[in-house]
């Protein structure tokens, strides 16, 4: 069994991500206490009635107030937000984290009210599905993924330390990376994918010679994929593409131009160049295959509180 790693932890948020670390850390055993906040008090209440954790409160101040470790677990745009409302309650040493998918806009909007007694260390699970809300989180999501850390120059390492091994803990290998690298990477390879979900989409439901009933009865697997990600939550994606819109903007240019080009292939009937990219692309899933990344969202069929083992 794990050895219980911290007294109190606060988790601010309780959808899908803070009800799986809830989970996650009762099922591990990684905390004596989860006191857990978030901004509705309905979503309180079936955070309570699933028993995701010990202590309930809507005040995100009152919550952190006797914790080691705090999980800021909210859209990225919130993040400032809750950042000033837990600042001055923050207990001397405590860790506190988040797990937003963009990590610049996160830091700026958190480290200014951060105090010096507090380490502050930005993260990011690799690790999620289009699912959302309290009942959408189970324990195994982090299980075999990657966790980003982007910690900030000068960051203790025993602190840092103690994230990785929480992190490990609940599954998940852990890597450190610059933010703005972290926030090009994952610009390419989650951002523009739902990006371009959302858009494929939208773009059949406005198509006027095909019928909703025909997009429905006759979706192949590969449209099919395109709205799982394209159901992912509204709040979430419109914050990200708001939160990385430089690099987000770098990606969707440099995808235009390759679109272009292969729209260019087509016309012209230029087998070869469509054949050596398809045969590329292959090549690169056929690698995230054999590395074992290929199950991003596992088994959807689950529910919530079902065990993995
Ligand atoms: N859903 C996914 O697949 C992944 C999400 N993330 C990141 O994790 C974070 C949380 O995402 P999910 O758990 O999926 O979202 P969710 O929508 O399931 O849950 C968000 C939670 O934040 C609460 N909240 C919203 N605004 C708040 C505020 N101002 N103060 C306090 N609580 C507030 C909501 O009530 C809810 O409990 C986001 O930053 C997202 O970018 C990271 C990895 C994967
Ligand atoms: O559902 C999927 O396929 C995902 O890609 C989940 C996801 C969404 C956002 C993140 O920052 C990380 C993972």
């Amino acid at each position: 069994m794990t050895p219980v790693q911290f007294d109190t932890v606060a988790l601010i948020g309780i959808g899908l991500i803070g009800s799986s670390l809830a989970r996650e850390i009762r099922h591990k055993h990684l905390a004596h206490r989860i006191v857990i906040s978030t901004r509705s008090a309905e979503t309180l209440k079936r955070a309570e009635e699933l028993g995701l954790g010990d202590m309930y409160t809507l005040s995100a101040a009152d919550a952190v107030r006797e914790a080691d470790l705090v999980i800021v677990s909210v859209p990225v745009g919130a993040s400032g937000a809750v950042a000033a409302v837990i600042a001055g309650a923050l207990k001397p040493g405590a860790i506190v984290t988040d797990v937003g998918s963009t990590k610049e806009s996160v830091i700026a909007q958190m480290q200014p009210h951060m105090p010096d007694h507090v380490h502050f260390i930005p993260g990011h699970p690799i690790a999620g599905t289009e699912y959302s809300g309290p009942d959408a989180g189970f324990i195994g999501l982090f299980r075999g993924r990657w966790c980003i850390l982007t910690p900030l120059a000068g960051t203790d390492d025993t602190a840092k330390t103690r994230l990785r091994l929480f992190w490990e803990a609940v599954g998940s290998n852990v890597d450190e990376m610059d933010p703005g690298h972290h926030d090009k990477v994952l610009a390419i390879v989650s951002h523009l994918p739902h990006i371009i979900a959302y858009n494929i989409v939208g773009t059949a439901d406005d198509l006027e010679t095909v019928t909703e009933s025909d997009v429905i009865k006759y979706s192949a697997s590969g449209f099919r994929d395109f709205t799982r990600l394209a159901a992912s939550d509204p709040t979430m994606w419109r914050d990200i593409c708001l939160h990385n819109k430089t690099a987000i903007l770098e990606m969707l240019s440099r995808f235009s131009e390759d679109l272009a080009y292969l729209q260019r292939a087509i016309r012209w009937g230029d087998g070869e160049k469509l054949f050596d990219l398809f045969t590329r692309t292959r090549a690169i899933r056929r690698s995230i295959v054999e590395a074992g990344q290929d199950t991003a969202a596992p088994d959807f069929g689950r529910h919530a509180n079902d065990p993995v083992e």
